[in-house]
Formats: structure tokens, sequence, C-alpha cells
């Protein structure tokens, strides 16, 4: 790459786009990389302030822009998801169908701290529609060497960095405990707050029970539930101190693996995450999760939906972010909350 004086460019090949930008009217390329400077483009290239430009030399060492865009995108490419072209040396990532958006961001943050690139992209963890732009990425000089563009290689690791996973399950159970809704003296508000929740996803209650604050009956009822091969039992009520709170001990006692008794978010610190050992998840729901509009069932419930299993240290990383702010508006998922 040389930078030469304008008016001496005639024939010369230029090696990036030159962006034109009129207030109010347009924005866009008004030369392409590639293309060959005839004298009727000088004054052009004069009125959007190019007194010089650079123009191609060949070198075995460096790669142009959109060509080292293309090894970010071979680096971050993954499932269910397609790239557009690079365009002044920034390519992004669409996704191809809803799903769940998984990101390693160890591996991203290992790209983006080598300098001289930079991959941006939504939080992961978040559902993610049909047509949405994941991720946007780009070298930042012109040129770039090779050796650098290996390094971002290495650092990404073998797999890609993003995914779209879609949403598997189908079917959940609830068990719904207190024994103001098994003796009628309230009505059951919770189950149709998890029902639409699930619904969003495409999954289904198949199964439903009310029981009072009996563990063993509550035990009972999750394996009954979970014989009827449902993909994920969730339980109500009961989950936090009070002598009658009995529900995370029915969880513990079908023998399924506790992930975590509490979460760092509120609202949801009385959250309850437990695995089969065929991977179904337990949860037990706090009451905050039919009381608050968003809540720790949110921000687990798109991972749950695509049978990706949340770890602990995972539930640990919400805490930053965890604190609902209750605006007068809701713009969930487009605010802090779980991020
Ligand atoms: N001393 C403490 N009290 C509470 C704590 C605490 O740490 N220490 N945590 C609070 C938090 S945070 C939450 S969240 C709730 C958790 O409540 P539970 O999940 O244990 O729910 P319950 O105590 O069983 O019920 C609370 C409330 O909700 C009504 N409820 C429950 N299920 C239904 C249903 N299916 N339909 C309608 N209404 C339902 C229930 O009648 C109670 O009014 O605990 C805080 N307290
Ligand atoms: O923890 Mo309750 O689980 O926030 O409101």
């Amino acid at each position: 790459m040389k930078k030469i004086k304008t008016e001496e460019a005639v024939g010369h090949v230029l090696c990036h786009d030159i962006t034109q930008i009129i207030k109010g009217v347009s924005k866009g390329p008004v030369f392409r990389k590639g293309h060959i400077i005839r004298e009727e483009d000088i004054p052009v290239l004069l009125s959007v302030g190019k007194e010089h430009v650079y123009i191609w030399e060949c070198d075995d060492s460096t790669l142009h822009e959109n060509d080292a865009a293309a090894i970010l995108r071979d680096i971050s490419l993954g499932a269910n998801m397609h790239a557009t072209e690079a365009k002044e040396g920034k390519i992004e990532l669409i996704a191809d169908r809803n799903g769940l958006l998984t990101i390693r961001w160890q591996g991203l943050q290992a790209v983006n701290s080598l300098g001289e690139m930079m991959i941006a992209s939504r939080h992961g963890g978040f559902a993610v529609k049909q047509g949405d732009v994941l991720a946007g990425m780009r070298v930042i000089p012109l040129v770039i060497s090779k050796a650098k563009m290996e390094a971002a290689k290495a650092a990404a690791g073998t797999e890609p960095l993003f995914n779209v996973l879609p949403f598997t399950a189908k079917t959940a159970g609830v068990v719904t405990t207190g024994s103001e809704v098994f003796k009628g003296r309230i009505a059951d508000t919770f189950t149709p707050v998890i029902e639409d929740k699930l619904a969003e996803y495409g999954i289904a209650v198949t199964q439903h029970v009310t029981l009072a604050d009996d563990p063993a009956a509550i035990t009972a009822a999750i394996q009954d539930m979970l014989a009827q091969s449902v993909d994920m039992v969730f339980c109500t009520g009961g989950m936090s101190v009070d002598p009658d709170d009995q529900t995370p001990l029915a969880i513990k006692n079908t023998g399924a693996r506790i992930v975590s008794y509490g979460a760092p978010v509120l609202p949801g610190a009385m959250f309850l995450l437990a695995y089969t050992g065929d991977g179904r998840p337990v949860a037990g729901l706090p009451g905050c999760v039919m009381y608050s509009k968003r809540t720790i069932f949110d921000l687990v419930l798109p991972s749950l939906a695509a049978g990706v299993e949340v770890k602990a240290d995972e539930l640990a990383r919400l805490g930053e972010g965890g604190l609902c702010l209750n605006c007068p508006v809701c713009t969930f998922p487009n605010c802090g909350f779980g991020k």
C-alpha cells in the first residue's frame, strides 16, 4: 500500500472504498476497493476531501481489511447464521432462525484483546429472532499482518465463537405448592404466569398438580412428571425460609443434582436449579416470578428451552446486572437486566 497525490493517481488501483456522505441525502461508497482511477474521478475524490489516496502494492505478509474480516468471520460463524459480504471492511452475522444465542465469551475477549481488530455482538444467553444482526466485525487498519490474523485464529480456538441453537424443549410439568392454594383459599395465579412465559418458547404445560407443603408428596409428584417424560419441571411456592417452606428439600429428595439454591438476581434470589441424571431441569420458582414482570426466570428460560445446561458459575456471573431497576416502562430484554 502506498500513499500518493490524488492528481497523480490516474491508472492506479484503489485499495479501499471511499465513502461519500451528503447530509440528509446519502451515505455510501463513491468508489470501491479495486477501482482503477480515471481522469474524471480526480475532482470527485477531491470533493470528498481526498488530497491523497492509498493505492495497492502487493505484499505477501499483509492482508487487505476485507480479507482480514473474512478471517474474523470464519472464526465467528456458527450454526444457524450467515455472514454478509464485506462492506468497507465490515462483516455482520445474521440469524437464520429463532433461537438461543450462545457465545464463547472467553474466546471473543481473547480476540478483542489482540488489538487492531474487533468483534462486537449482542449478549449471549438471550433469545434472538431470524434476521437479527448478531455481531459485527472488522480490523482497524486498512492492511494487517497475516501473522496477526493467525494469532486471532489461535486466540479464538477451534469452535465458532457464536451459535444460534433452536428451542427444542416442548413440554413442562408444574407442581404448585402451598396450603392456601391447595385448600382453595386463594386462586392459583402463579401457573398462568409460567404457562404464558413457556408458550413464548413453544413449551406446553402438559402436567400440573397442586399440593400442600408436604415434601414427600412434592418429591413424588416431580418424579411422576419426569417419568411421564416432560422436558422440565417447575415447582412454585415454599421456596424461602418459613417453617412451611419445604420445596427445596422436596426437589433435593428427587435425587436431582442441585446446581444452586439462590441466585444473585433480584427479583429471583430464592431460585433453585437442579438437573436430573439425564439432563432435564427441575427448578424451584420463588414467589417473585409470579409477582414481578421480569425475574431470574426470564434470564434462564432461553437456555432451558434450548436444552443448554445452566452452570453454577454462569448463575454467579449474573450478579453484575442482576438487579432489575423496575423502570416505569419495561424494555426488557433491551436493558441492563441480566447483562
Ligand atoms: N424472612 C424471609 N422472608 C422472605 C424471604 C427471606 O429471605 N426471608 N424471601 C422473600 C423472597 S425474596 C421471596 S421471592 C418470597 C419467596 O416466597 P416463596 O416462593 O417461598 O412463596 P410462598 O412463601 O409460598 O408464597 C409467597 C406469597 O405468594 C403467594 N403464592 C404462592 N404461590 C401462589 C400461587 N400458586 N397462586 C397464588 N398465590 C401464590 C402466597 O400465598 C404468598 O402470599 O419470600 C420472601 N420472604
Ligand atoms: O428472591 Mo425473591 O426470589 O427475589 O423476590
